[in-house]
């Protein structure tokens, strides 16, 4: 897989679009879908007037060199927004009102602190652009009555600085794409292990930032379990965390670095934790009758092992439209039950333990496996959904997909709690819904849940969706579990996490911004409001 240039609302690369069966194109014509109308072409885009002082452009371009400060058209819608459905609806519309005034590329940590002491010292918001794949408004900051947005797209901090052989650690830059980074650990015989959904847009900063998790959490962990040390550049200067594994030296500030979403600085490098390239990969498929039955073999695995380096758990609907998506490639199956996928990588050994384990356990509570067909068919597909929601909206469908997190004792009750509030928000609009489920990361004490929405698109597709997922934000609150466990919280969470962290808390996390951000130039109203 290799790097591809980023559309404004495209997914991907453009050479391989997703395929829409015929099949799905006539269920949708059958629920009275309709394709809307063609997108505005980006240079048709209408932008917000620049507000930049030109004495802020002139600083920028003295401080990178003018080939690395761009007020173009073009780049600032493609710096507009990140990847969420409503990101794109709008998009497509020609509505690219949050698009900063200008986008600068600096090509090293310090000119990253350059640029943030121009922005401070003129009152200029600057949003931290990686990948650009946020979902939750990560890169829509509130303009208020700052003298102007820049965008700081990390592109040119793309490098492998070091890798540490002995300790089994690298240092990366954080503009480097994930695909990139994989590239160049395995030139040295590594992996990363973090495969999210998006690997072919985002980076190593945007993962840091937003504490993502990939596919194969289960072997490698989430992002921010792989991360052994941070620089970030903030207005006030640089901050260098992680001297050690671990530490009792005070509180673990990494952890408020991870996941602050730009709002406290911008990541420049990370050192992470590598692991030697594995020898083998094999993937599994297995049925169970339910998702419940599902869900306890899962468990029995988080809790009490052997875990496998990847592991899902599709419920009924999602397990019946992935069997028969092509593009999904899970390949043909018998219908009914529920798909668990089990991934192994490692050692010849590691991998024949782990799986001759895991698979007992499996066997046990009830699981039959349906051999490595699922499991091979599930991998190679694996990147394609996010192309499938573009066919899907020139179909007239809308797609959108939600995630949450809680301790096994309350999941059932999250999963139902979470479909029935979505699908009553868009019944009530007289949208025709299919709602599919999840289970990508295991914990002992709990999981994600991880849902995706297809429904017929109304006029209004960006207020249709805002519906289910103020009612989708309820049913989780009331169910007392966590309002993201990897989106993370941008604008779109900002309140949902005000209420889940509670008024001191986030009085907490205010006084780390004032600190280090005293004229609050970064991301603002991203995480806090
Ligand atoms: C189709 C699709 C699939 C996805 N699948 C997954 C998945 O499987 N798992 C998962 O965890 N997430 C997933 N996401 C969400 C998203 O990809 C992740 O949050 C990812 O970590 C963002 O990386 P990025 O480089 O694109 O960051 P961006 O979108 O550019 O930025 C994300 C946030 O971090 C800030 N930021 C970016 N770079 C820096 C930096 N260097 N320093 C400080 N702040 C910074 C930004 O301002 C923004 O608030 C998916 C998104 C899409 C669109």
């Amino acid at each position: 897989m290799s790097n591809v240039e980023r559309h404004p609302y495209l997914w991907g690369n453009l050479e391989t679009p997703g395929h829409l069966p015929d099949a799905a194109k006539d269920a949708l014509a059958a629920l009275g879908a309709t394709p809307p109308a063609p997108p505005v072409p980006v240079p048709d885009a209408t932008l917000p007037v620049t507000e930049l002082p030109e004495a802020v452009t002139s600083a920028l371009r003295t401080a990178l060199g003018s080939e690395h400060v761009s007020t173009e058209h073009d780049t600032r819608v493609g710096h507009t927004r990140g990847f969420s459905t409503p990101d794109l609806v709008k998009l497509r519309s020609g509505d690219a009102s949050d698009a900063p005034d200008a986008v600068v590329h600096p090509g090293s940590h310090d000119e990253v602190v350059h640029v943030l002491d121009i922005c401070s010292e003129h009152r200029v918001a600057v949003v931290p652009y990686s990948g650009g794949t946020s979902v939750v408004g990560g890169l829509a900051p509130e303009r208020g009555s700052f003298a102007g947005v820049v965008a700081l797209d990390t592109n040119r901090l793309d490098q492998l600085v070091s890798v540490d052989d002995v300790s089994r650690t690298a240092v990366l830059q954080t503009g480097t794409r994930g695909v990139t980074a994989e590239r160049l650990l395995a030139e040295r015989g590594y992996t990363l292990g973090h495969f999210p959904q998006s690997y072919e847009m985002a980076t190593i900063g945007g993962y840091a930032a937003a504490r993502s998790a990939g596919q194969s959490s289960a072997g490698y962990g989430r992002f921010d379990e792989m991360v052994e040390g941070l620089t970030v550049a903030t207005p006030r200067g640089t901050i260098t965390l992680g001297t050690a594994p671990q530490s009792a030296a005070g509180p673990d500030l990494r952890q408020l670095v991870l996941g602050s979403e730009g709002a406290f600085g911008v990541i420049t490098s990370v050192t992470v934790r590598i692991h030697p390239a594995p020898q083998q990969r094999v993937f599994e498929g297995w049925k169970f009758d339910s998702f419940a039955d599902g869900a306890v073999a899962l468990r029995a695995l988080a809790q009490d092992g052997p875990l496998p380096t990847v592991l899902r758990l599709s419920d009924e609907v999602e397990t019946a439209v992935n069997l028969s998506d092509p593009d999904a490639a899970l390949g043909s199956g018998e219908s009914g039950g529920c798909l668990v996928v089990t991934g192994y990588e490692g050692t010849d050994a590691q991998v024949a333990r782990t799986r001759e384990g895991a698979s007992a356990v499996l066997r046990k509570l009830g699981g039959v496996c349906q051999g490595e067909q699922p499991g091979e068919a599930w991998r190679t597909g694996r990147f394609r959904g996010p192309y499938l929601r573009d066919s899907l909206f020139d179909s007239g469908a809308l797609v959108e997909t939600l995630e949450t997190a809680t301790y096994w004792a309350n999941l059932d009750t999250l999963k139902t709690a979470v479909t029935d509030a979505v699908q009553a928000a868009l019944n009530d609009q007289g949208s025709p819904n299919l709602v599919m489920c999840h289970i990508s990361h295991v914990y002992e004490s709990g999981a994600s849940l991880y849902f995706t929405v297809v429904t017929k698109q109304l006029d209004d597709p960006v207020a249709q969706w805002a519906k289910a997922k103020a009612a989708a934000n309820a049913a989780i609150r009331d169910c007392g579990a966590t309002i993201s466990h990897h989106h993370g919280v941008g604008t779109d969470h900002r309140e949902a996490l005000a209420l889940e962290l509670g008024p001191i808390a986030v009085d907490v996390l205010r006084a780390v911004k004032s600190s280090v951000d005293p004229a609050g130039i970064l991301n603002p109203g991203v995480l806090i409001g």
